[in-house]
C-alpha cells in the first residue's frame, strides 16, 4: 500500500551538533573550562520527539514528526525558533538549540537556548493544514512551552501566522491569554514593531561594524546574498540602503546576478508576486547557485541553510568579509580554510542575533503590557548588536583567535559563570 509521498528526512548529513562542538571545544580549552562545567554545558537539557496526527484537506490523517530541544536554561527560560522543513532532523535541531544558548549569551539577554522543528513541506500544504499542524504540535508541547519556561519564535518556514496559532492554542489550553509564550507574533496579537526585519537589520549592523574595522566604505562595496527569505531579503534591503551594491542574490529556485546592482525593493516585490521565489526574475542574469558563493564581491551574506560553505568551495571564496545571516552556514573544515585566507567572518551567533534580541523586547513588552515605538526598538537593538560586536572583537584580540572562537569564548564564559553562581544543578 502506498502511504504518503514526501521526501524522506535526510539522516545522513554531517552532524551539525558535532560541528558546533568542534568550535565549543576550542573555546572551552582557551578558557580552561573544568570537566564538570564542560559536561553540563555541552549536554542538551531535554530532547523531545513528538508524532502529531493531522487531518489533511482530503480527509486522511497524516502523522508528522516534530522536535523540541532545550539545550540550556542556565541563563533563563529557553528561547528559539521553530523550523518547518522536509529535511529537518534531530541532530540539526540539537545544534540549532545549542547555537541559541551561545547567541543569547553573546548578546547578553537572559535566555537559555532551544529550537524546534517539524518534518513537513509547508509549500505543499494549505493554510488550514499548516494551522492544524501548528496547533497539534503546540498541544503536544503545552507542558514544555511557557513564558517562564520555553518561548518559541519563527525560523525557516515559519512566520507571524504560525506564531499566532502557537499563542492561541497555548492560551486556550491554559485558560488565559498568554502573549509572552511566543515571539514573532503579528502586531495585533502583541508582536513587536521591528521583529520581522530584526534579524536582517542585525546582519546589516554587524556588516557595517566589520566593514568599519576593515576600512571598507559601504558606498563603494559590493555584496552577494544567499537566501531571499526573511533574513536574506531584509539584510540585502538594509545594506543597499547603506549604499552597498548587491550584485547577486539567490534562493532555492536559483541565483541571479546584475553587474550594475539589483534593485532589492523590486526583487522583493517580484518574489512576493511569484509564490515567494525569485524564479524567472528578469532584471538579472541567472547564474549557477554555487558560483554566487565564490563570486567577486567584497561581502558575502549566507542567509539560507547550514553547510553551504564547505571545504569544496571555501578556497575559491573571493569576498573579504562573510557575515553569517544563517545558522551554521560554514562547515568546521571550511572555517579553517577561510581563516587561513584572512577572510573576516562575523559568525552566526553574533551576526544573526538581532532577531532574538527583538524577540526579547517583544517578551518584555508583553509582560509590561506596554508597546514600544519602532524607533525605541531599533535604537536598543542596534546598541546591543554594536556592543556585542565590540565585545567579541575585543575577545578575538585578547586571545588571538577568530571572531567565531571569540564569540564562543564570550558566550561560554558567561554561561559557565552563571552556572557556577547558581550551583546545585
Ligand atoms: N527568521 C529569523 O528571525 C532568524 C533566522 N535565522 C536563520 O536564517 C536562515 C534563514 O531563515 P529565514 O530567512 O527565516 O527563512 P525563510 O524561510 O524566510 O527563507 C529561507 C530562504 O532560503 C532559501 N533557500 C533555501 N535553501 C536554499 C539553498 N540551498 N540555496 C539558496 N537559498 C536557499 C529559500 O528559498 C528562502 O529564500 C536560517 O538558517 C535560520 O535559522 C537566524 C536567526 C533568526
Ligand atoms: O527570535 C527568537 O527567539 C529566536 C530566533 C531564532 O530561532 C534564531 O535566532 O535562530
Amino acid at each position: 500500500m502506498k502511504l504518503y509521498e514526501e521526501p524522506a528526512p535526510i539522516k545522513d548529513k554531517a552532524s551539525p551538533f558535532e560541528s558546533m562542538m568542534s568550535h565549543f571545544n576550542i573555546a572551552a580549552e582557551v578558557l580552561g573550562l573544568d570537566e564538570e562545567t564542560y559536561n553540563v554545558l555541552k549536554s542538551p537539557t531535554r530532547q523531545v520527539i513528538v508524532n502529531v496526527p493531522v487531518t489533511m484537506d482530503d480527509g486522511k490523517v497524516r502523522v508528522f514528526e516534530g522536535f523540541r530541544v532545550i539545550h540550556s536554561n542556565i541563563l533563563g527560560p529557553s528561547k528559539g525558533g521553530i523550523r518547518y522543513a522536509p529535511d529537518v532532523f534531530l541532530d540539526e535541531v540539537k545544534a540549532l538549540a545549542a547555537w541559541m544558548t551561545w547567541k543569547c549569551a553573546v548578546v547578553d539577554i537572559p535566555y537559555g537556548g532551544a529550537k524546534g522543528g517539524i518534518v513537513c513541506n509547508p509549500r505543499t500544504m494549505s493554510s488550514g493544514e499548516i494551522e492544524r499542524l501548528t496547533r497539534a504540535y503546540t498541544a503536544s508541547l503545552v507542558d514544555i512551552f511557557g513564558p517562564d519556561r520555553d518561548i518559541p519564535a519563527p525560523d525557516m518556514g515559519t512566520g507571524p501566522h504560525e506564531m499566532a496559532w502557537v499563542m492561541d492554542e497555548y492560551s486556550k489550553r491554559k485558560g488565559s491569554t498568554e502573549h509572552a509564550v511566543v515571539t514573532g507574533k503579528p502586531l495585533v496579537l502583541g508582536g513587536s514593531l521591528g521583529r520581522v526585519e530584526a534579524t536582517g537589520r542585525g546582519v546589516m549592523v554587524s556588516a557595517m561594524a566589520a566593514m568599519d574595522k576593515l576600512g571598507m566604505n559601504p558606498v563603494t562595496a559590493t555584496a552577494a546574498v544567499q537566501g531571499f527569505g526573511n533574513v536574506g531579503a531584509w539584510a540585502a534591503k538594509l545594506m543597499a540602503e547603506r549604499g552597498v551594491k548587491i550584485l547577486g542574490l539567490s534562493d532555492v529556485s536559483g541565483a541571479y546576478w546584475n553587474d550594475n546592482g539589483i534593485n532589492i525593493d523590486e526583487a522583493i516585490a517580484y518574489r512576493d508576486a511569484h509564490g515567494g521565489r525569485l524564479k524567472g526574475y528578469q532584471n538579472a542574469e541567472e547564474i549557477d547557485s554555487e558560483d554566487l558563493l565564490t563570486s567577486k564581491v567584497d561581502v558575502l551574506v549566507p542567509a539560507a541553510v547550514e553547510d553551504v560553505i564547505t571545504s569544496r568551495n571555501a578556497d575559491n571564496i573571493q569576498a573579504k568579509l562573510i557575515v553569517e545571516g544563517a545558522n551554521g552556514p560554514t562547515s568546521y573544515r571550511a572555517d579553517k580554510i577561510i581563516n587561513d585566507k584572512g577572510i573576516m567572518v562575523v559568525p552566526d551567533i553574533l551576526a544573526n542575533a538581532g532577531g532574538v534580541t527583538v524577540s526579547y523586547f517583544e517578551w518584555v513588552q508583553n509582560r509590561m503590557g506596554f508597546k514600544w515605538t519602532l524607533e525605541r526598538v531599533n535604537q536598543r537593538a542596534e546598541r546591543i548588536m554594536k556592543e556585542s560586536y565590540e565585545r567579541v572583537y575585543a575577545a578575538s584580540e585578547k586571545y588571538n583567535v577568530s571572531m567565531r572562537i571569540a564569540a564562543y569564548i564570550v558566550a561560554i564564559d558567561k554561561v559557565a559563570m552563571t552556572y557556577k553562581y547558581r550551583g546545585g544543578f
